[in-house]
């Protein structure tokens, strides 16, 4: 039973997925249980992975951003999955990914259950980020096979880039008031995928975040999905995560789809930001 297994399964899937998209970039009939629309494209990766990652001994359970319930099939960890991060950039070509986190519980369960996560970038490079044991490792996939590129990989000390989500005039203040100081020392890069535009502060540096809104105060991405695995790399790289209170991996998780506003990065661009979210003065 080895958490190698389930990323060997991603990566052989990360050219079927990708070579899937053609002919896939328009809406299917059905809203997924967040309420958005689904492409086809998110309908056909999650289908291809549910049936792969089940067919595993190791993993007893699958769940994913485009399903309502846990499908279940015998003992061994849960796996959530969102298919395709990112699914509106395949319409305009632009990158997208697949995030997964793999909890030794039932779900829902805290971040703090989690054993392993990781994510593929489809990119100019199909590229694949694992963290197990305290270690993230970078691989290039091809042919079905991640070839590793970059061992124990950490956020560069000197970061450079930040990207923020949501509309700018839906920003809470104190959070516009955090931007302010951001821009004058970083650049912006934001493209509209978590996975993309996370793996830019993982190769580069600095800040990303999908902060609460005024109409929506738990902010878009889904914890178990997306926010909880991706706190659990960049922690895992040195890096810290938020929900602007606490740790992604210590929000309590209550049910399949819950949100949760997401900050990940350096260190000390989370600190400022628990700090500027937290300041009454
Ligand atoms: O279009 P917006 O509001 O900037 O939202 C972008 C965010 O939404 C997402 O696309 C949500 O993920 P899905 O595409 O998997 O639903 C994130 O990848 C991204 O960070
Ligand atoms: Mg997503
Ligand atoms: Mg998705």
């Amino acid at each position: 039973m080895t958490v190698e297994a389930i990323f060997d399964v991603v990566a052989s899937s990360a050219d079927d997925i990708r070579g899937s998209l053609t002919g896939r970039r328009t809406y299917a009939e059905e809203q997924n249980p967040s309420g958005e629309q689904q492409l086809a494209a998110d309908v056909h990766a999650d289908q291809l992975l549910e049936e792969r990652l089940l067919a595993l001994d190791s993993v007893g359970a699958y769940a994913s951003e485009e399903r309502d319930e846990v499908i279940t099939d015998g003992d061994g960890w849960s796996v959530a999955v969102d298919p395709l991060d990112g699914s509106s950039n395949v319409k305009s070509n632009n990158a997208m990914g697949t995030v997964l986190g793999v909890y030794d519980a039932e779900l829902p369960a805290p971040g703090r259950s989690l054993i392993a996560a990781a994510y593929v970038l489809y990119g100019p490079l199909t590229t694949m980020m694992t963290a197990h044991d305290g270690t993230v490792t970078e691989y290039v996939v091809e042919d079905g096979e991640r070839q590793p590129v970059r061992e124990n990989v950490t956020l560069p000390n000197d970061p450079v880039v930040y990207g923020f989500g949501g509309r700018v005039p839906e920003w809470p203040d104190d959070f516009s008031g955090f931007v302010s100081s951001v821009e004058q020392e970083l650049k912006l890069r934001y493209g509209g995928a978590m996975i993309a535009d996370v793996n830019q502060i993982m190769t580069y540096g600095g800040v990303f975040a999908y902060p609460a809104l005024e109409s929506h105060p738990d902010g878009k991405l889904r914890l178990l999905f997306e926010g909880a695995p991706i706190g659990y790399i960049v922690e895992t790289a040195g890096g810290r995560s938020s929900d602007g209170a606490r740790s992604l991996l210590d929000v309590t998780s209550s049910s399949l789809h819950q949100r949760v506003p997401v900050h990940v990065g350096n260190p000390e661009y989370i600190t400022r930001l628990e700090e500027a979210l937290h300041d009454d003065s």
